[in-house]
C-alpha cells in the first residue's frame, strides 16, 4: 500500500473506474472484485451484479485504454459433471453456484475479448488460497479459519466432512503465479485461461499436521450446504499446462504451508491482539 495511491472504488461505478484509470494512467488490470462461493448462494443478485456486471466493466475498459487485464477463476468453475481427479484444464464446466456460473462467464468473456478485439486478457483458475487474512465467504475457508480457532482456543468445528479432498495453495505461491503469468512473453502462451494448483488435501489431513504445534487440538465436523458445493469441486488440479507453457511450479507443500501460517497466525493475530500488523 505504500508504494501507490489506494483507492476506493464500487466495481458497479464504470465512471468512477474510468476515472481511476485515466487519472493514474493505469496500464495493468488486477480485478480481484467478487462474492465467493459460499456468500453467493445468500445473495444471488448481489453476486450476478458484483461478478458478472463487475467484470463487463473492467473488460470494457481495458478494451478502451488498452490494459492487459487479469480476472482470478476458480475450482469453482467447474461442477458435478467435471472430471474431478484430476481435472485438466480443457473439460465439461456446469458449475451448480452463482459464483461458478460467473467465472466461466468472465472466462469466455475474456477469451471473446482476446479473439475478437485482441485484449491481452489473462486468468489462473486458483484452488483454495490460504493466507493468514481472515476468509471471505468461500467453500475453502475452513482451511484458513482452522488455524485462527486452533491457535487461539485449542479446538474447530468444520464444516466439511473431515474426507473431503480440495485442491490448495499459499497466497506466496498464489501471488508469484500471478506474477509469473502476467510478465510471460504472449508468444509462450497456448490459451488465456490455465489451472494452477500447488497441493490437494483433506480437513483430516491438515489436522493431523496442524496437530503437531497444537497437541490438544479438538476438532468435530458438523457439515453443512458447503459440503455440497465441495462435493462438486475438483479433488486434484491438473496444471500441467501452465507448467509446460510458462513453467509453473509451486514453492510450498502441507508441511511449509502449515509451518508459515502457524507463525503468520501466531505473529500477527494471536500476539498482535487480533489486529494484524
Ligand atoms: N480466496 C480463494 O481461495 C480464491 C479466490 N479467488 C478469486 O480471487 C478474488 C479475491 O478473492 P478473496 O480475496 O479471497 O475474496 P474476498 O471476499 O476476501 O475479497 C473480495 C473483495 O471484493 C470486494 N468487493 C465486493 N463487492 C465489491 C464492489 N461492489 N466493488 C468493489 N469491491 C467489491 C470486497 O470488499 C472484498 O474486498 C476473487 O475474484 C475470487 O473469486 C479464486 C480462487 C480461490
Ligand atoms: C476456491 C474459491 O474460489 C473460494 N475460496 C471459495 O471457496 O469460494
Amino acid at each position: 500500500m505504500e508504494n501507490g495511491p489506494y483507492i476506493f472504488c464500487d466495481i458497479l461505478d464504470f465512471k468512477g473506474l474510468q476515472k481511476i484509470v485515466v487519472n493514474h494512467r493505469v496500464d495493468w488490470l488486477i480485478h480481484f472484485s467478487a462474492l465467493l462461493s459460499a456468500i453467493g448462494e445468500q445473495n444471488v443478485p448481489l453476486a450476478v451484479r458484483v461478478n458478472i456486471e463487475g467484470v463487463h466493466n473492467v473488460i470494457e475498459l481495458a478494451k478502451q485504454y488498452n490494459l492487459r487485464i487479469f480476472v482470478p477463476s476458480t475450482i469453482g468453475a467447474f461442477g458435478p459433471d467435471s472430471p474431478r481427479n484430476p481435472t485438466p484444464n480443457i473439460t465439461i464446466q456446469r458449475p451448480k453456484t452463482i459464483y461458478g456460473v460467473s467465472k466461466v462467464h468472465a472466462e469466455l468473456m475474456g477469451e471473446y475479448y482476446h479473439h475478437k478485439f485482441g485484449l491481452d486478457f489473462r486468468c489462473l483458475r486458483f484452488p483454495g488460497v490460504i493466507s493468514s487474512d481472515p476468509p471471505g465467504g468461500g467453500t475453502t475457508d475452513y482451511a484458513v479459519a482452522i488455524f485462527h480457532d486452533a491457535l487461539r482456543h485449542g479446538k474447530y468445528q468444520c464444516y466439511l466432512k473431515p474426507d473431503t479432498r480440495l485442491p490448495m495453495m499459499y497466497i506466496e505461491d498464489c501471488l508469484r503465479s500471478l506474477l509469473e503469468f502476467m510478465t510471460a512473453p504472449k508468444e509462450k502462451l497456448k490459451r488465456r485461461v490455465y489451472n494452477v494448483t500447488a497441493m490437494s488435501f483433506t480437513p483430516e489431513e491438515l489436522v493431523d499436521k496442524l496437530s503437531k504445534y497444537v497437541p490438544e487440538l479438538r476438532v468435530t465436523y458438523y457439515p453443512d450446504s458447503r459440503q455440497e458445493i465441495a462435493d462438486s469441486w475438483p479433488q486434484v488440479f491438473d496444471d500441467s499446462e501452465a507448467r509446460a507453457d510458462w513453467n509453473w511450479k509451486p514453492k510450498y507443500d502441507l508441511d511449509a504451508l502449515v509451518d508459515f501460517m502457524v507463525k503468520d497466525v501466531q505473529e500477527n493475530y494471536i500476539n498482535g491482539n487480533g489486529k494484524k500488523k
